[in-house]
């Protein structure tokens, strides 16, 4: 059985903008996204900002109701059956909430563990595995609050698997996390997905994602547009080679003059402190340093490095190339750079979280769990390519 099959999902958002002429404004957060997870595989959810990936993780953990579309979580049915999939899954998320600053780690997990109903007598034993698995074990009786970003991630992950759960869903785990705790904080992850435990990860780190993952899915404006293993992702990108500019201060217009140079095949630029790293994709065997660096004259530029693409060039690609297919109309490009998974997925009609689309979020409040308190991240407007005003 699989551990997770999304078929078709879909999530739109339906907010009211403006008091004269009042809009309601419905943003397709999720469009028809399918996929699936086998046991104990460690799968990764890429995508920019908004693309959707907490969307797709709140649907398949039982926070929200898909506006269509089936998940199953161990073949149990999210929208149908959630007590049973609450049951599988522990969910992790990135940032400062879901822990009492004011107790200690201990506290916390011992409270934790009361409210997933963990059995008294098997409490201090199942506690004491945790600290040890995520590196705690001798800081337990210090108040959060004193805790690193590091620290509170990996006690993050201590409270979401007390209940032993099957299926693991980490949104953004190492956001704000320093390399050093970020590298123990892969580990533990890395350990858990060997033990057995199915782990389903979002990340803007695609190094992370390279060294984890067994498959990532590249998803852009609500779709996935690749789904492989990272090597199956880069061999996309494998005609091309990369080059690498130190440079400060280039802008839009600059990226547009280098995108346009024969033989080049894309450019993204990204802040590095005071720096930015800008990265040119060309054709393999191009010899395009000269006319780079004449469009960038002007502009102060350091160190300029040739090298091999990485997944993080094939995640540019491929979300450059969805940018391009969006702006031209056109639809949906998944590609599977592997075959469709571990397994078929099973479309059984839609659930009952159809057509939700208009009424007010279907939120779900479900049991007193602090992650359903999570309001999720603010509505980021029509900007979004899922995004469009109708009248109220
Ligand atoms: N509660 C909400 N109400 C309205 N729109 C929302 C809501 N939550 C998310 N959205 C919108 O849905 C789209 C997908 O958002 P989502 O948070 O799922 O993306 P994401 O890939 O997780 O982004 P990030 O990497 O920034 O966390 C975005 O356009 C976002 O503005």
């Amino acid at each position: 059985m699989l551990a997770i099959e999304a078929d078709a999902l879909r999530r739109t958002y339906t907010h009211r903008t403006g008091w004269l002429r009042p809009r309601r404004t419905e943003t397709e957060a999720v469009r028809a996204v399918t996929f699936d997870v086998a046991p104990g595989e460690l799968f990764g959810l890429l995508g920019p900002n908004g693309a959707g990936k907490t969307t797709t993780i709140k649907m398949l953990n039982t926070l929200l109701l898909p506006t269509s579309g089936t998940a199953r979580v161990f073949g149990h049915d999210v929208a149908r059956d959630p007590v049973a999939v609450r049951k599988r899954i522990g969910y992790v998320f990135g940032g400062d909430r879901g822990l009492y600053d004011r107790l200690s780690a201990l506290d916390n997990l011992r409270y934790f563990a009361e409210l997933y109903g963990v059995e008294a007598r098997a409490q201090r034993r199942r506690i004491t595995e945790l600290l040890d698995l995520v590196g705690l074990a001798g800081r337990e009786r210090e108040r959060v609050e004193g805790y690193s970003r590091g620290m509170r991630q990996r006690l993050h992950i201590a409270r979401g698997l007390l209940h032993r759960p099957d299926v693991l869903f980490l949104d953004e785990p190492s956001v704000g996390v320093d390399p050093v705790a970020a590298r123990d904080l892969r580990r533990t992850v890395a350990d858990l997905a060997a033990a057995g435990t199915t782990v389903l990860l979002t990340t803007h780190y695609m190094a992370e994602a390279d060294e984890l993952c067994d498959r990532v899915a590249v998803v852009t404006g609500g779709r996935i547009r690749a789904l492989g293993t990272p090597e199956s992702l880069k061999s996309r990108v494998g005609e091309r080679a990369v080059l690498e500019i130190e440079a400060y201060g280039v802008g839009e217009d600059r990226l547009e003059r280098i995108r346009r140079i024969p033989g080049v095949r894309g450019a993204a630029v990204e802040e590095r402190g005071t720096a930015q790293a800008l990265t040119v994709q060309t054709d393999r065997g191009a010899e395009l340093h000269a006319p780079v660096l004449a469009a960038l004259d002007g502009v102060r530029v350091g160190r300029v490095v040739s090298r091999e693409p990485s997944l993080e060039d094939a995640y540019i690609a491929i979300v450059e190339d969805a940018e391009r297919a969006e702006a031209d109309g056109a639809g949906p490009e998944e590609s599977h750079a592997d075959g469709p998974g571990p397994g078929e997925s099973h479309a059984d009609g839609p659930g009952p979280g159809e057509s939700h689309a208009d009424g007010p979020g279907p939120e779900r409040r479900g049991p007193a769990r602090p992650d359903s308190a999570w309001p999720g991240p603010a509505p980021r407007g029509p900007e979004h390519p899922g995004t469009q005003e109708v009248p109220a």
